[in-house]
């Protein structure tokens, strides 16, 4: 699974090292595989939508632009949003510092940050968040939707900006072996996270993917931890969500695929905050020449982060959620000019600007979700992001009487 990259790039001692280099306008991305600090924006291109054509297309001229301009090893880096019709960022760094895994099990250390915050406002209100569950499962009677994924968001005024290094160590040392990463966004904004999530790595003809659907927040006390843990491997709601995503993904890669192993079913998973449900699949592409990108572009969005059938799940996202993903959802990741790279999943994250932050989450909502459930889940994963800020807020327990949390469905 975590089979390392071929190294065409000066490697560094250890992947963190290469933390200390960390500019604002700098790329990092971390997996189990690989480390990339990317410096400086040689090119870099904002394209006009995020369809798998465009960003094909941006890819090749970027590549181009970047050999005739003399560029020795182009990688792109970048972020690809959760709607195909929002705009890209994709770009190759001056210069690109790679690390390999780390074989020595040590830990980077990363002080607690102490983010002060002037104000902390849910959006959308967590009752409202309750109330769009509640019209979701609605839906699943009345259309032909299956599942559907609703996140929410908090707006986090600070006082001063938030020290991206020092959240990233903050991160790595809680997360060693998820998908680190903090990319520049723009007007000195980035996205900033700790993604579990691998959409797909490409090395040569092989691919993983390792979608993760069905999850349940940790708990403090070890018992009730591994009683959720027991619990969600059996859980007939969590099997099925999760089928959901495989299936889809499936789906997707057969064709793309000349050989595909299927796990016969999903292993448990365990981040900081949260246990999922998790399959590997395995792959050897059909086509050589598809890249990391190519792939990546062919998959996305999945149920896991959309639902089923997309159409329906898109449209009931745009019609209950209430405000724009973004990047959110989307992708980050980078893609070599031999086409290996790899995709994660823009989840377990946060918008750093000057003045705010905005952290968010999302949970799927299938037949026999609750809205208090779902409230509950995106509350915890949104703690990944708000523990590391060292940022302490709770919104998952309203009073009965201010939400509709709890009750059974209302009416679209
Ligand atoms: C949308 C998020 O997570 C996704 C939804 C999951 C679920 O509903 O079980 C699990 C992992 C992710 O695919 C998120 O973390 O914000």
């Amino acid at each position: 699974m975590n089979q390392p990259f071929p190294s065409r790039l000066p490697l560094a001692q250890a992947p963190w090292g290469l933390l200390d280099g960390l500019k604002p306008n700098d790329a990092f991305f971390s997996s189990p595989a690989t480390t990339l600090l990317g410096r400086g924006m040689a090119h870099q291109r904002q394209t006009p939508d995020a369809r798998p054509q465009t960003l094909d297309d941006t890819a090749r001229e970027l590549f181009d632009t970047a050999r005739r301009q003399g560029h020795p090893d182009p990688v792109i880096m970048g972020l690809i949003p959760f709607d195909h019709a929002d705009s890209a960022r994709l770009f190759i760094p001056s210069e690109l510092l790679r690390a390999a895994p780390d074989t020595s099990g040590q830990r980077p250390t990363g002080a607690p940050l102490e983010t002060r915050a002037r104000s902390i406002t849910p959006e959308p209100a967590p009752e409202h968040y309750c109330h769009a569950v509640d019209r979701a499962l609605t839906l699943f009677d009345t259309t032909a939707l299956n599942k559907v994924v609703l996140a929410r968001s908090l707006r986090v005024q600070t006082q001063g900006p938030v020290d991206a290094l020092a959240l990233l160590k903050r991160l790595l040392s809680i997360n060693p072996q998820g998908y680190n990463f903090a990319l520049p966004t723009g007007n000195s904004e980035s996205l900033v996270g700790a993604s579990p999530e691998l959409l797909i790595r490409r090395v040569g003809n092989s691919v993983i993917a390792n979608p993760l659907a069905g999850s349940i927040p940790r708990h403090g006390d070890a018992g009730e931890d591994q009683r959720r843990a027991d619990g969600l491997r059996v859980s007939d709601k969590d099997l099925r969500e999760h089928a959901l995503v495989v299936d889809a993904i499936v789906a997707a890669l057969r064709p793309l695929c000349r050989t595909l192993d299927i796990p016969e079913g999903p292993e448990v998973i365990a981040t900081d905050r949260m246990w999922h449900l998790s399959t590997t699949l395995e792959g050897e592409l059909a086509d050589p020449s598809l890249t990391s990108l190519g792939v990546a572009a062919a998959l996305h969005p999945t149920p896991a982060v959309c639902g089923a059938p997309w159409q329906d799940a898109h449209q009931a996202i745009k019609s209950l959620e209430g405000f724009e993903r973004g990047y959110f959802t989307g992708l980050v990741g980078w893609c070599d000019e031999a086409g290996d790279g790899e995709w994660a999943i823009a989840i377990r994250c946060a918008e750093l600007a000057p003045e705010h932050v905005r952290v968010f989450a999302g949970a799927g909502v299938v037949p026999g979700s609750s809205p208090q459930g779902e409230l509950e889940e995106t509350a915890a994963k949104m703690r990944t992001m708000l523990d590391a800020m060292g940022l302490d807020y709770e919104d998952d327990a309203l009073p009965v009487s201010d939400s509709s949390c709890g009750s059974t469905n209302t009416t679209a």
